[in-house]
């Protein structure tokens, strides 16, 4: 079998997390690897665990068959404006940008390279990831088998059509953040009727890890769920009542349109 590299453009929170996964999983050793960032020193963590270097991202380029580009959406016109020249028809590029589309890849690049898209989510840091894909016709079943194995190292994978990974991701990879924010808005409810901030957060967190187990293993829908806490005339009800009223489904859905209009914004 081929024996593939792989390289980062970027070194940050997203690299860090796909890299370790790929050491860890052993899918790629130390020298099959490559990072380079503008910032050297964001790649020293990396080096210490056998990773290379490079100066540039075309010298990473050259270096590698697989670069997963992990730069920020509005950083991608400069990367593939400077790596165009260098990149040929055996590299796969795994774009992790939101809104960037394949299409915008090949388009910038100047012909139709292979692209994997992929959304992951930061998760992927505790290895607790999910991270939805999906293939370019170019990109061979094989190739495609590797950078679905590499997020595999990290957490849950789930294949998509490209024409669902901007919605895909209010899903998974913006919603840790509602998730965060239901967290802070029930520890700051919980200060202000007086309990301590440490112990409601510890019992708030212990009670999501406990109610994504429902989820995932009881069988039953959220629905189903919902009515096995609410007891009839009890605080559950007064208190989903009160999240009727003040539109709490509504609210969460805007926030999903809000996320994927400002992925399409970002492709453009
Ligand atoms: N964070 C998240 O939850 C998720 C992020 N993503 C996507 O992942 C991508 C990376 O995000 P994230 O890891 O959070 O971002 P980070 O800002 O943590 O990492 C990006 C890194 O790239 C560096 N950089 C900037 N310009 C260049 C360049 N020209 N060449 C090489 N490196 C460069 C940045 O340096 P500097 O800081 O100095 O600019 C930074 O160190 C984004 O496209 C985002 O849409 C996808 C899913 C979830
Ligand atoms: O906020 C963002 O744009 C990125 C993409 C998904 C999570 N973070």
């Amino acid at each position: 079998m081929k024996q593939h590299t792989i390289g980062f453009i970027g070194a940050g929170n997203m690299a860090g997390a796909i890299l370790n996964g790929a050491l860890q999983s052993g899918i790629f050793k130390g020298e099959q690897i490559c990072i380079f960032d503008v910032l050297e020193e964001k790649c020293r963590p990396f080096a210490q665990k056998g990773v290379v270097v490079c100066g540039s991202s075309i010298e990473l380029i050259k270096k590698c068959d697989m670069v997963v580009l992990a730069v920020k959406p509005q950083i991608y016109p400069g990367v593939l404006e400077e790596i165009k020249e260098t990149v040929t028809n055996q590299h796969v590029l795994i774009s992790i940008a939101a809104g960037i589309s394949t299409g915008y890849i090949q388009s910038a690049i100047g012909f139709e390279c292979k692209v994997v898209r992929v959304m992951p989510n930061t998760p992927l840091l505790l290895g607790c990831g999910a991270t939805a894909l999906s293939k370019c016709a170019c990109v061979t079943d094989s190739e495609f088998q590797i950078v679905s194995r590499l997020f595999s190292a990290c957490g849950i994978v789930e294949i998509l059509p490209e024409s669902q990974m901007n919605a895909i991701i209010a899903v998974h990879g913006s919603s840790p953040a509602y998730v965060y924010r239901l967290a802070k808005a029930v520890i700051d409810g919980a200060v202000q009727q007086g309990i301590d901030s440490q112990v409601a957060a510890k019992l708030f967190i212990q009670t999501i890890k406990g109610s994504a187990m429902m989820l995932e293993q009881s069988g039953q829908t959220p629905d189903e769920l919902i009515q096995m806490v609410a007891s009839p005339g009890g605080t559950t009800l007064a208190a989903l009542r009160e999240m009727d009223e003040t539109g709490f489904d509504e609210s969460i859905q805007k926030a999903m349109e809000a996320c994927t209009k400002r992925a399409e914004e970002l492709g453009k």
